[in-house]
């Protein structure tokens, strides 16, 4: 053990014996997530188009900026990390935006484990056009970020969302929580697509709650704060053992944060009560009782 602050909960492994599958988690988010869902006891499948035999996605145009181009970590590093933290990594190599690799990713997961008990939909491939410019008038943000951001985010949701739902709705019982931003329905000025990208991501998951709620299954959306990625972290030409010397970063918080959301939920027997909302981490946070890794319940980020 590192140390970092212990998931609370890691002792007695409150998700041992629940199947989950994370999109998106060589890193950033979807790594925390796993994380924390490993540290909770869980069988997660690490998904994502980074392996060790093929190792750092591109970042599109992001390979043009040499501080960006190579970021760390694949589906095996992350796989590796759920077993060491306590459950059972498996990685998977999936591309979220071609239906067959999604198709065949989810019959296996029934076919090894003949359930799925928790879907997080995060991939996201919105940076990979990121020019160095998030904030700009629309009419200037070139059409290909649109294209990252609803063709490989929103639209990677709803394919994964189709396959696992009758997975779920065989067993009357799971959860899908998608990752998204949500501040209050404020207006996120200077990127427009990401605005608009995020508020589909949100509405998604009211949608499939209205849905799937028949049949006993809970739809989400969970919001984090500013997180401490990799992709961050390398904006900031820092890296998460020094980032307390960028002024800048002080309202950040670990990718973990959101995975101890994620994990919460996840062991809530009650969460269909919850279905079909947008939650922010840190309610969650003073809801459940969790930390951040260094200790601190970080407020919510508003804009
Ligand atoms: N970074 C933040 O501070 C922050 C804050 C609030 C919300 N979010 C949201 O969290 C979500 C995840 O963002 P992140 O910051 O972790 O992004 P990231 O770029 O760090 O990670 C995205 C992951 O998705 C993977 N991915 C992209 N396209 C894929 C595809 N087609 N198939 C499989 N995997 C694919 C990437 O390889 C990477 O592992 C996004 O919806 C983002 O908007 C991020």
């Amino acid at each position: 053990m590192t140390a970092d602050h212990p998931t609370p909960d890691a002792a007695h492994r409150p998700l041992a014996g629940r199947v989950a599958v994370v999109t998106g988690a060589s890193r950033g988010a979807g790594r925390g997530i796993a994380q924390e869902l490993g540290a909770a006891g869980a069988t997660v499948y690490v998904t994502g188009r980074s392996t060790r035999a093929r190792p750092a996605d591109t970042y599109g145009q992001l390979l043009a900026l040499s501080e960006l181009a190579s970021l760390p970590g694949t589906i095996d590093d992350t796989a590796d990390e759920v077993t060491r933290l306590g459950g059972r990594g498996i990685a998977a190599a999936c591309d979220h935006t071609k239906e067959d690799e999604v198709a065949a990713l989810f019959a296996r997961v029934e076919r090894e484990q003949g359930q799925l008990d928790l879907l997080v939909n995060n991939a996201w491939g919105g940076h990979e056009t990121f020019t160095g410019v998030f904030e700009a008038p629309f009419w200037e943000h070139p059409l290909s970020n649109w294209d990252s951001m609803f063709d490989r985010g929103v639209r990677n949701h709803l394919v994964a969302s189709r396959c696992a739902a009758p997975l779920m709705v065989k067993r009357k019982q799971g959860l899908i929580v998608t990752t998204t931003f949500w501040n209050r329905d404020h207006y996120l000025r200077g990127n427009l697509f990401y605005d608009l990208a995020k508020a589909s991501m949100t509405r998604l998951a009211f949608g499939i709650a209205q849905e799937l709620q028949p049949h006993g299954v809970a739809s989400v959306a969970v919001s984090p704060g500013w997180m401490r990625t990799e992709f961050v972290l390398a904006g900031h030409k820092t890296d998460e053992a020094h980032w307390q010397e960028r002024p800048a970063l002080a309202r950040t918080e670990s990718p973990r944060y959101l995975g101890r959301a994620v994990a919460a939920l996840a062991g809530d027997a009650q969460v269909l009560d919850k279905t079909g909302q947008v939650l922010r981490v840190a309610d969650l946070a003073r809801a459940y009782g969790f930390i951040d890794i260094d200790g601190r319940q970080v407020e919510a980020f508003e804009l």
